[in-house]
């Protein structure tokens, strides 16, 4: 049994469907849940541990001041969209979320790893950066590894074939600019539009059901968990055992003078590295104009820094 602890900070729906994950995937041996609902917090708990016996892991509540020790700490505090919200929408409420959670771990492990979950992902990632002052490497957010699971689900449905045998990426802001990375799409090696032609039209319809899909998740249930509990888990299992997957993570950029997605490293230390991502004119263009609508709504947090 590994003895990596894992620390979530949130304990709601998204939060307790990650620990529900990561104990399911035996990723750590130690997973420590904190919420400012003490109520709710233990409740999960305790229901989390009826289903330990699946997976031997260890499951407590805790502080923010345990959580400073875990080698990862997954940030899904906050709030959530309304049906109709934009994930923009949440950054008055879920910085100052933020910046009490982070104060609360002060001193922070210096080797620690932050994930950021809790939306809008770009931006809070880029705070937490900030606020923390742990190499930016060490602190990610989750980005637009949900949609590229998204948008490979669509794809290798269409072709009947197995979502890992498709690579797709959808890049930039995890939210309503995020742009699909159509000319690094590959099945086998081979391009995508040589396997599965797609016109302007059929891209443009995949690339919108993808970035409106938790829109219509929440319109219907009110939150989304499932999707994101399996690319946080990814990227545990890629950070704790040092695995080196590729994949689009938010992190800074000193090019567009922000976080967004691109494809990089995950190791260890978080970001390990990066790898060239060719764009074509118009994803590049996309891609800034992304970078842009996530700059804009940091410069709205300068006030509270
Ligand atoms: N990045 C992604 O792909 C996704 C992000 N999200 C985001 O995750 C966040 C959480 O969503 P849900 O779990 O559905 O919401 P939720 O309302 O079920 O849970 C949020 C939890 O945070 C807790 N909390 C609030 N302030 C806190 C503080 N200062 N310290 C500790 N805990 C605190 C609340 O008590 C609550 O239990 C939202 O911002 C949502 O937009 C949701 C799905 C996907
Ligand atoms: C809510 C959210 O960010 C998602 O499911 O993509």
């Amino acid at each position: 049994m590994s003895a990596h602890t894992i620390a979530i900070i949130g304990a709601g729906s998204v939060g307790s469907t990650i620990a529900h994950t990561l104990l399911l995937r035996r990723v750590v041996g130690d997973l420590i849940l904190v919420d400012i609902d003490d109520k709710l917090c233990r409740a999960q708990v305790d229901d989390l541990s009826d289903g330990t016996s699946l997976a031997n892991v260890r499951i407590r509540q805790g502080t923010l001041a345990d959580a400073c020790r875990a080698e990862i700490t997954i940030i899904t505090a906050g709030a959530k969209q309304r049906p109709g919200d934009t994930r923009l929408d949440l950054i008055d409420r879920n910085f100052k979320v933020l910046k009490s959670v982070l104060d609360g771990m002060k001193p922070l492990r210096e080797d620690a790893v932050l994930l950021l979950v809790a939306n809008p992902v770009d931006v809070l990632t880029a705070m937490a950066q900030k606020i923390s002052g742990l190499p930016r490497n060490q602190v990610l957010g989750s980005g637009t590894l949900l949609d590229s699971m998204r948008l490979t689900r669509v794809l290798a449905h269409r072709l009947k074939i197995a979502d890992r045998s498709v690579q797709a990426t959808v890049i930039g802001e995890h939210g309503d600019s995020q742009c699909v990375a159509w000319s690094a799409t590959t099945v086998a090696g081979q391009h995508l539009f040589e396997v599965l032609p797609l016109g302007a039209a059929e891209r443009a319809e995949i690339a919108e059901s993808t970035r409106n899909k938790a829109g219509a998740i929440i319109a219907a249930k009110g939150f989304t968990s499932f999707g994101v509990a399996a690319a946080t888990t990814t990227l545990c299992e890629s950070i704790i055992f040092d695995q080196r997957q590729v994949l689009p993570v938010s992190h800074w950029h000193d090019e567009y003078q922000c976080c967004l997605s691109l494809p990089a490293v995950l190791g260890r230390n978080g970001v390990v590295d990066t790898v060239p991502f060719q764009l074509e004119g118009e994803e590049r263009t996309a891609l800034e104009g992304s970078a842009k609508s996530i700059r804009d709504v940091m410069a709205t947090c300068a006030q509270y820094l």
